[in-house]
């Protein structure tokens, strides 16, 4: 390399063509994921205070949405139901009703929207009357065995509704060779699965449980127990090769831009369809920040959503997904 000054690197950065040109990466709408919030009834819709512009909908008014998202480009939904508490018990039994929410949402997308990837999480917490992701013991210990008998019913019941893509969001151990196992014994060879493989039990979910009234239920309880210490990063890369060994087709990195050197090391490391969340915490965050005038909302968006494809995530799930996509098609 030569040095000043022979070598300028603000040459390329003169213009916008040359900027264009040189660009490392780059964000489309193809990367973006929207995780969606879904509640019974007809014609409902119930704003989430501490995460603006993100509605709990009504399945007719998620198809209307959805229509929207597939015009502006987003191949895919993550799709979170919202439980009424008399639904939830100490068995998580609603989570594999054929007939429950989650499954009548896939059901009527993927009739309505074929051509719109559904992903379905696959986790326990919204149908636990304590709202953790999993069966616990007497001492309140999340059961790990036990837990996958209940999130192999429950995601061959997604599957059975359609589902493109299961996100196993919980974190039991080796629950992703027994899924894949039951998805080809049960004849369903093509439902991908996007493993939550590397989920830290993060402070920056708090938005997300207050969205599906999980909070209550969990009554200051922590989930240390199961989701990964956020000091750990050697440990991230055991659990992604473990998930990988196991089946997972893709895998992801949660939450998003504390963690973009995890992201990077799982791209760099395995070179697998990687993926991160932009939780519920960092667009509350940004969003409070938008409304003090303290940063600038669109171009923010946009910076914040490019930065994970330059850690080297292959698509982004965020609740900005329709903002951005917005205006990417503006641009
Ligand atoms: N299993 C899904 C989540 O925990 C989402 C977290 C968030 O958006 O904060
Ligand atoms: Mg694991």
């Amino acid at each position: 390399m030569s040095s000043y000054p022979y070598s300028r690197p603000r040459r390329l950065r003169r213009t916008e063509f040359f900027r264009r040109m040189v660009a490392e990466s780059q964000l489309t709408p193809a990367d973006l994921i929207y995780p969606m919030f879904v509640l019974e009834g007809k014609n409902r819709s119930e704003s989430v205070p501490s995460m603006p512009g993100v509605e709990r909908l009504s399945i007719d008014l998620l198809l209307r949405q959805a229509e929207q998202l597939l015009a502006l480009g987003i191949p895919s939904i993550a799709l979170f139901p919202v439980i009424p508490s008399d639904l939830k018990n100490d068995a998580a039994s609603e989570a594999y009703n054929n007939d429950g929410l989650a499954q009548k949402t896939i059901r009527a997308l993927k009739e309505t929207f074929p051509e719109l990837g559904v992903m379905s999480d696959v986790a326990l917490d919204p149908f636990t009357s304590h709202g953790q992701d999993g069966l616990i013991d007497d001492d309140g210990y999340v059961l790990n065995d036990a837990t996958i008998e209940v999130l192999e019913r429950q995601a061959l019941s997604h599957a059975q509704a359609g589902a493109d893509i299961l996100g196993p969001s919980d974190m039991m151990d080796g629950r992703i060779g027994v899924l894949r196992e039951t998805l080809e014994t049960e004849g369903h060879h093509n439902t991908c699965i996007m493993s939550y493989a590397a989920k830290y039990a993060s402070s920056y979910y708090g938005p997300f449980r207050d969205a599906v009234g999980s909070a209550n239920n969990l009554k200051g309880g922590n989930k240390r127990s199961y989701q990964m210490d956020p000091a750990n990063s050697e440990e991230a890369l055991r659990e992604i090769a473990m998930d990988i060994d196991e089946g997972a087709d893709m895998v992801m990195v949660k939450p998003g831009m504390p963690y973009l050197d995890v992201v990077q090391r799982c791209k760099a490391e395995f070179g697998v369809p990687t993926f991160a969340y932009q939780v519920s915490g960092e667009y509350a965050m940004h969003h409070a920040a938008f409304a003090n005038g303290w940063l600038e909302k669109d171009a923010v968006i946009l910076e914040s959503l490019l930065a994970f494809k330059r850690a080297g995530a292959d698509g982004i799930l965020t609740y900005f997904a329709k903002d951005a996509a917005e205006l990417l098609a503006d641009n």
